[in-house]
């Protein structure tokens, strides 16, 4: 089988982006899925994810990750969706799409860089040395100090791995601040079982964690990840955050065909 796919970055988290409107994709196919993201036996990448037909929005975003598992919503991958269904004209500079954990808006902005909705967060935990919150995935945020030093990969897999998180785990977020509204953050992702140059759903959770936490009072706030710089905006309702918007850039890098 031939497979003509897109390779599409977001601030360096990478995606193979495949377009299934015409429902072609072995989809229960993990070893397909999992070889397709190896860094050297595929085209390589943090995930996959498919660009689907649906009846009610301009498309569906089926997302999985590089482990070949589909999983939850995927911040920097949405964005990057809509920079793909936009060269394949299924939108042009606004996008309404389904997703794992619900409708997602989002806008194509004239300098390039796309601004997604994320869905409200209603629970957030707050204890002594982390915060536990769900931005469309699964968030541990935790301050440390060092940041640039920091074992990321060894301390993030000891947390995603812990009893607190159990079979499911979780993704794991380290955070320094660098000014009133301005963080740092490193990140280790579940189902990449690494450390990632970026994720758009924990730079969500880390931004809406250190409003929590009384880290800041900004109620837009910048980010710096390993592979770049995102921006997070949101309104605080009682104990919801609600109008969530991660913005950052989504960049196409190549495309091509790979046979399997
Ligand atoms: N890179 C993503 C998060 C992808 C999902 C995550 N690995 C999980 O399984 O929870 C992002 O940009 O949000």
């Amino acid at each position: 089988m031939k497979i003509h796919f897109a390779k599409y970055q977001g601030t360096g988290n990478d995606f193979v982006m495949i377009d299934n409107r015409n429902d072609f994709f072995p989809k229960n196919d993990t070893l397909l899925i999992k070889k397709l993201c190896d860094r050297r036996f595929g085209i390589g990448a943090d995930g996959l994810i498919l660009l689907e037909n649906d009846a009610e929005t301009d498309f569906r975003m089926v997302y999985y990750n590089s482990d070949g598992n589909e999983s939850s919503m995927c911040g920097n991958g949405g964005r990057c969706l809509v920079a793909f269904a936009k060269k394949l004209h299924v939108i042009q500079q606004e996008a309404d799409f389904i997703a794992t954990d619900g409708l997602h808006h989002a806008s194509v902005l004239e300098d390039g860089t796309i601004s997604l909705q994320m869905k409200e967060v209603d629970f957030i935990k707050k204890e002594a040395d982390y915060v536990f919150l769900n931005t469309g995935s699964p968030h541990h945020v935790t301050m440390v100090n060092d940041l640039k030093n920091y074992d990321v990969k060894n301390k993030g897999a000891e947390i995603r791995y812990s009893d607190l998180y159990g079979k499911p785990g979780s993704n794991v977020n380290f955070v320094s601040q660098i000014a009133d509204n301005h963080f740092a953050l490193r990140t280790y992702e579940r189902g990449v079982e690494d450390e990632t140059l970026s994720c758009g759903t924990g730079a969500t959770a880390t931004a809406i964690a250190m409003h929590a936490l009384g880290k800041t009072q900004a109620h837009h706030i910048f980010l710096d990840v390993e592979g770049g710089k995102l921006e997070v905006s949101f309104v605080k309702e009682g104990d919801r955050y609600t109008h969530v918007f991660l913005k950052g850039p989504a960049t196409f890098v190549f495309e091509g065909e790979i046979t399997c």
